[in-house]
């Protein structure tokens, strides 16, 4: 007889306020004001797993379970432990709540997964993972014990695990008593005053970076490769910890509201927090949409890089990269959009959206493990460049420009790729998944590194992308 306990979870259909989804505030699809609710009524002293931008989105707690591997690994031995686990409706649970449309319905706005969430609860069981830059090292999906998950046509759910029943009726009792006014969008939060933090040892100063970009270029120019991507860092350390939570939600603001589409996917996983703007893939209901940037102006200057011979031609190859693995990722009926123009808070870049059908026996991973490394953090031809990266990078990335973001037991989900990200370090500078606030951070950026590259251009350009991080942290220009 088979004894063995399947493992079990509970969820429910959250009615939540207008103003979880900021109706009349961003256009529908847009999740900073639900992150920013959902971070708000978790119970304070917890590190969160969160997962917010346009689509499905994630903030959760704890740890159920996890998988390590590659990708692929990972995510077939998560799908396999998913369906077989059991997940009850909590009775009582406010269904079939109206469905709402997604208003300015561009290729990164996925389909209405509530029906589907409401027919099958195990697609609740969301796995959230980050994956190194070399897709042949191990990385780690993680299913958090207890979840918030929601959809952009104004559904949350709460799913959790048996043993966190305590956990999960806090976040309900916190949901009565603060959801009605969640954190409001725009307002900064708490992270950080500002104060005590100074700069660690440099990994790269200027002139290790010189030393990368003439190694690169000289290589380049010699015809090892026509592009590739370096990456440096800069550490800093504050006297007081910042609160991960208040980071999150400080991400997820748009004080200035310059932004029209989603700036990105907020993200705390394992040992990175940051706000990811790039698409590897997106798959939803059979719908596949990546989003591939590359080539950068100062904000504001995007228009200029079309009359940049150097940076549109940086941006082909990473765009090339990824139609020329379509077929062999098993994405059908392809469309790439025209190239245009992404605003974001420090940089404007070019950016390209793909969009297609994913074919029989593919998934996100399966899609975003073919795709992975692209041209936007590799370069061109991959294999060359990856040497060329094993070289001349300054920096061990880890999982610095890895796939990043979530996955369901159906094999829907995202990946980006870890940009525009901080990796949390402990005190033995090893990472430390678990606190809830860390004094030591290192900042991370890379460039494309083409035969014309200069380092002082190319330092400029990493100094900005690392900017936002920078900003949310508290860390002023004249902090040294
Ligand atoms: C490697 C990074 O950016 C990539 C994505 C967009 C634009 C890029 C560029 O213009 O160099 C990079 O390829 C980074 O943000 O650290």
């Amino acid at each position: 007889m088979n004894t063995t306990k399947r493992t079990q979870f509970y969820a429910t259909e959250l009615a939540l306020p207008p103003s979880w989804y900021g109706v009349g505030q961003v256009p529908t699809g847009m999740a900073q004001p639900w992150g920013q609710a959902a971070l708000s009524v978790l119970p304070p002293g917890l590190r969160p797993k969160v997962w917010v931008g346009r689509g499905v989105c994630v903030v959760g707690v704890g740890l159920s379970k996890s998988f390590s591997g590659t990708l692929s690994e990972a995510s077939a031995a998560y799908r396999k432990w998913a369906n077989e686990a059991e997940v009850s409706w909590v009775p009582g649970s406010p269904l079939g709540a109206a469905d709402v449309a997604v208003e300015r319905d561009t290729a990164l706005a996925p389909t209405n997964l509530a029906p589907q969430f409401r027919e099958d609860p195990r697609l609740l069981l969301a796995a959230l993972g980050a994956f190194p830059f070399d897709s042949k090292a191990s990385g780690r999906l993680e299913v958090p014990q207890v979840a918030l998950i929601g959809v952009p046509h104004l559904h949350s759910f709460l799913i959790w695990h048996e043993d966190a029943q305590a956990l999960a009726t806090e976040v309900l009792q916190r949901i009565g008593v603060l959801g009605q006014h969640p954190y409001p969008l725009g307002a900064q939060g708490v992270a950080s005053d500002g104060k005590g933090w100074h700069r660690l040892a440099p990994e790269v100063d200027f002139a290790a970076w010189e030393g990368s970009i003439e190694g690169a270029t000289s290589a380049l120019r010699a015809g090892r490769a026509e592009k590739v991507v370096l990456a440096r860092s800069e550490s800093f350390a504050c006297e007081t910890g910042v609160d991960v939570r208040a980071l999150t939600r400080d991400l997820l603001a748009d004080p200035d509201q310059r932004c029209q589409d989603v700036r990105g996917w907020a993200f705390a996983i394992g040992d990175l927090v940051g706000l990811s703007p790039e698409v590897l893939a997106q798959v939803s209901a059979g719908h596949f949409a990546a989003r591939v940037l590359a080539g950068t102006s100062l904000p504001g200057h995007g228009q200029e890089l079309f009359n940049d011979p150097k940076e549109v031609r940086e941006h082909e190859i990473a765009r090339e990269s990824v139609i020329s693995k379509l077929n062999e990722a098993g994405v059908q009926g392809a469309q790439a959009g025209e190239v245009s123009i992404l605003s974001l808070p420090n940089v404007d870049h070019l950016q390209s959206t793909i969009t297609g059908q994913v074919g029989e026996g593919s998934d996100v991973s399966t899609i975003t493990e073919v795709f992975h490394p692209t041209a936007a953090v590799c370069g061109k031809p991959r294999e060359a460049a990856a040497e060329l990266i094993a070289e001349f990078d300054p920096i061990v990335r880890e999982n610095f420009t890895g796939p990043v973001g979530y996955v369901l037991p159906n094999g829907d989900g995202q990946w980006n790729l870890a940009l525009r990200c901080a990796q949390t370090l402990d005190e033995d500078g090893l990472a430390d998944a678990h606190s809830p606030e860390i004094s030591r951070w290192r900042l991370l950026a890379g460039a494309g590194i083409m035969p014309s590259s200069t380092a002082q251009h190319e330092w400029d350009e990493t100094g900005r992308k690392m900017g936002l991080m920078r900003q949310v942290l508290g860390i002023n220009e004249d902090v040294r």
